[in-house]
């Protein structure tokens, strides 16, 4: 499924009736269904649509005409304007919402507003959508706090009003939605921090756009749902022997953080590669070796719990050998941490880095443009910060831009993880839908390390291993969490989660 920005859409408006002659009335009519079908699942008698100037506002109004004309539900409609400052299509709706004598209020005042929200059981928010431009102020400033104050439940129609559809930023206020019914393709802005915290669940409603308009307006941005992530996964033959799935070598853990290096690695056992062999400092080799039977292990003479550069000979011979190598999980950060790095970085494999291994990173930067092989790179948002060397509020209104401008100058897939976690390619964007609040503890990072250099291992194509190890651990998370509480889910239940995770998603 495509995500598209608010240009985007409108285009695609502009050309179904162009070149399509389906006029922008049929649509809104489909959009109208979409928020009905949404309205009536609240089983409620009272509803208030709220309906802003623009074809948002005219959605509503003909949601109002639907409601009026194929159920008993009583409904009010608030209209920020006067109806002849509605666009054509949004008048023809205002004149048959007259003509069926439903109950509108033309900026009304607040006092009275928040009467009428008070005696409503669901709002509709048809204030602004894809056309919002500039901060909110004035009466509809006032418009949306009511509606947040009033405590009812609202269904938001495209998008919550207020945010940016191209960004997810909140221009001034916007409204908290339970439900958003977003039409055709869903937007950018949804998924985007903050917006993804104001849309409640996302609905996304067919509202007869012709399929070829979509595709011709391709966006380069696409959902990370189940379809895509089943079309992803590796194929494992009949005949499948361990070197077939792959071998990878994982290199991390120091003293104190051996815990991150064993998650990453088991993680990867569970996750399909067929030969798993981790290598780190000596001093911590006891408490590993014990753990991961299942692993081959490597120990490297160690410096005040670091590993120690001068002794990686074993460790750079192996990965010459294997198919991927990961680095950083548990890596601490010292002189020779970097040095290994650099070393790294000319050895002609795939290489995912990580936690300590981006720290090293960001030290080292330019080394990236000399890579032959795929690079994959993990960093939350605190790390994606220090690699683009931008304060937190720079990177938080614009992740987007910045995401884009380090894959454009840097050959390297990005894995950029927060709520919604973004995989990124020159031109190409997947937003990941699977993953919970479960997952904020130490080590969850670390088990999607690990799986996703599984799954290279495996599939050896840098985007689409990324992306799969992204939508399979939020699952991994998604499965626990129906008999974990959040609180209590660690990096441990998260591997458990991993094989009801693959089964899911080997489903049809
Ligand atoms: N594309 C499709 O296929 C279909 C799209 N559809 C629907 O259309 C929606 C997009 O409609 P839209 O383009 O008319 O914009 P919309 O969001 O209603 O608001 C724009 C209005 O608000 C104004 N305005 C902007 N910012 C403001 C501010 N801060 N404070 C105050 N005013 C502000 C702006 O005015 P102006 O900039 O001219 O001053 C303009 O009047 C889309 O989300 C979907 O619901 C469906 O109906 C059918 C098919
Ligand atoms: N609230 C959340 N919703 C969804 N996913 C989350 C949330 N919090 C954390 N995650 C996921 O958990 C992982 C945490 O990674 P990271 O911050 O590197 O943790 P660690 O310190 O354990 O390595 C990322 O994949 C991130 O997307
Ligand atoms: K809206």
């Amino acid at each position: 499924m495509q995500v598209m920005d608010g240009k985007r859409m409108r285009e695609a408006d502009a050309i179904a009736l162009e070149e399509y002659q389906i006029p922008t009335l049929l649509l809104m009519d489909r959009a109208a269904d979409a928020l009905m079908k949404e309205v009536l699942r609240w089983q409620v008698k009272r509803v208030c649509i709220l309906c802003g100037l623009g074809n948002n506002g005219s959605d509503g109004l003909a949601l109002a005409t639907q409601l009026q004309r194929f159920t008993d539900i009583s409904v009010s409609v608030v209209m920020l304007g006067e109806g002849n400052q509605m666009p054509a299509d949004g008048q023809v709706y205002y004149q048959i919402m007259r003509a069926l004598n439903i109950r509108s209020f033309i900026q009304p005042g607040l006092e009275d507003l928040r009467l009428l929200l008070h005696e409503s059981e669901l709002l509709v928010d048809c204030l602004f959508g894809t056309g919002l431009n500039r901060g909110i102020d004035g009466l509809f400033y006032d418009v949306i706090e009511s509606v947040n104050a009033s405590g009812k439940p609202v269904i938001s129609c495209d998008i919550p009003s207020g945010i940016h559809a191209d960004t997810g930023q909140v221009l001034g206020t916007a409204v908290k939605a339970k439900v958003t019914v977003t039409f055709q393709n869903p937007k950018l802005g949804l998924y985007l921090e903050p917006g993804s915290l104001y849309c409640g669940d996302i609905v996304i409603a067919d509202i007869g756009v012709p399929n070829v308009v979509m595709e011709r307006l391709k966006s380069g941005f696409e959902l990370l749902d189940q379809e895509l992530a089943h079309r992803l996964l590796p194929p494992r033959a009949r005949n499948a022997n361990k070197y077939t799935c792959g071998t990878a070598l994982i290199i991390g853990g120091s003293k104190g953080m051996s815990g991150a290096l064993q998650m990453c690695v088991k993680a990867c056992l569970y996750s399909g590669c067929g030969l798993t062999t981790y290598a780190a400092p000596a001093c911590i080799m006891n408490a590993l070796t014990s753990s991961l039977p299942q692993a081959m292990s490597i120990a490297v003479s160690d410096k005040q719990g670091h590993f120690d550069n001068e002794f990686c000979d074993e460790l750079f011979k192996a990965a010459q050998n294997v198919d991927v190598i990961a680095f950083g999980c548990g890596a601490g950060r010292s002189e020779d941490v970097e040095r290994i790095l650099e070393r790294l970085l000319l050895i002609d494999k795939p290489l995912i880095i990580d936690a300590d291994g981006l720290w090293a990173l960001s030290r080292r930067l330019p080394l990236l443009k000399k890579r032959r092989s795929a690079t994959i790179l993990t960093p939350h948002m605190g790390e994606m910060q220090r690699l683009c060397a931008v304060d937190k509020n720079a990177l938080q209104s614009d992740v987007l831009r910045y995401a884009f401008d380090f894959v454009n100058e840097y050959p390297v897939t990005l894995v950029l993880k927060g709520m919604r976690t973004l995989i990124l390619e020159k031109g190409r964007l997947r937003i990941n839908t699977t993953g919970n609040e479960g997952l904020a503890k130490g080590g969850s990072g670390d088990v999607l390390c690990g799986m996703i250099t599984a799954l290279m291992a495996q599939q050896k194509q840098a985007f689409d291993a990324a992306s799969l190890g992204v939508y399979l651990h939020g699952l991994a998370a998604d499965l626990q969490s129906q008999h974990t509480a959040f609180y209590a889910m660690t990096a441990n239940e998260l591997i458990q989660g991993i094989s009801d995770a693959f089964l899911a998603a080997m489903d049809e």
